[in-house]
């Protein structure tokens, strides 16, 4: 019999493919772990932007956690986009005493400026779901929100990702440079050290989703058991090559490409290769 990991993302749709569920579970198939889903909102969304969204009831919401959970349990959990407050604590709730490493992506807005959650719900993820994350994933803007001053320089990273996880609760939290300008840096604090995982700026304006792609790759190695500097580091190596070799889809700011790594291999394959 085939032995294989399973991982579950917890988020919104992007009927395009780019961002959200979608892009999720298309890493989770790359990654070669086994993919699971729960709604939470469905989005009418494309390259050019959100044109409206739907959100499920929390009971519903609910029924579909249930139904993974009680059958196939992951290996790791992601949240991605969790718009209300009632589904925060739902999530809470039924993760509270789980012993899964946890992934969030505190998705806020999206990147064509439309607000994937509401008001409160930015200061209620700080106490509800930030505490169980074995990783948080802010961009800068999210970071921001999330700690209360600016960031602007490697140091202003490295301060908001210690916060995070010394007096917010997270395991450890990686702020991603995608919105600051030079290389791409992002900053990762474990509770212990400090990491820079940097790659170069590529100049495309093709980068709908990349968030969704790049902590669906650190779940993804989380559930196949790798630590969480590790599966940072190799999430990094995926999306930095999605980035690079665009598809040109859509007509707005298109997808990443999830074959991208296959051109040149992830940092771990190499090592394979190499012996
Ligand atoms: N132009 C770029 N070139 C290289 N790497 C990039 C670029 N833009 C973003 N990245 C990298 O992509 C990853 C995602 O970062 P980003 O800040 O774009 O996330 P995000 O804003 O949450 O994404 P999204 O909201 O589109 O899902 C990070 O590793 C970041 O460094
Ligand atoms: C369902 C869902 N989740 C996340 C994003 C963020 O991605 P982006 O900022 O690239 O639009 C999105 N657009 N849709």
């Amino acid at each position: 019999m085939h032995k294989i990991a399973s991982a579950l993302t917890i988020a919104g749709t992007d009927p395009t493919g780019g961002a959200g569920i979608q892009a999720d579970l298309k890493v989770f198939q790359e990654r070669e772990v086994y993919g699971m889903s729960v709604i939470t909102s469905v989005v009418a969304q494309n390259t050019e932007g959100v044109q409206d969204v739907q959100h499920l009831t929390v009971d519903f919401i609910e029924k579909q956690l249930d139904a993974v959970l009680t059958d196939i349990p992951p290996q790791a959990i992601k949240t991605g986009m969790i718009a209300t407050v009632e589904m925060m604590e739902l999530i809470a709730k039924k993760l509270k005493n789980s012993t899964i490493p946890y992934v969030i992506d505190p998705v806020m807005v999206a990147k064509s400026g439309h607000s994937l959650m509401d008001k409160t719900s930015r200061e209620v993820i700080r106490q509800t779901l930030i505490p169980l994350a074995t990783v948080v994933t802010p961009n800068v803007p999210e970071a921001e929100i999330l700690v209360g001053f600016d960031i602007q320089t490697n140091d202003d990273a490295e301060k908001a990702a210690k916060l995070i996880v010394d007096e917010l609760g997270a395991q450890a939290a990686i702020v991603k440079g995608g919105h600051l300008t030079g290389e791409a840096i992002d900053v990762l604090y474990d509770g212990n050290e400090l990491y820079y995982f940097q790659s170069e700026r590529f100049n495309t304006k093709h980068t709908h989703g990349t968030g969704c792609t790049f902590s669906a790759a650190i779940t993804a190695e989380l559930a196949k058991g790798k630590s969480v500097k590790d599966a940072v580091e190799l999430g990094k190596a995926y999306i930095t090559k999605a980035i690079e070799y665009p598809l040109e889809l859509g007509k707005g700011n298109g997808p990443t490409n999830h074959w991208g790594y296959r051109l040149e291999g992830l940092p771990a394959q190499k090592e394979i290769v190499d012996k």
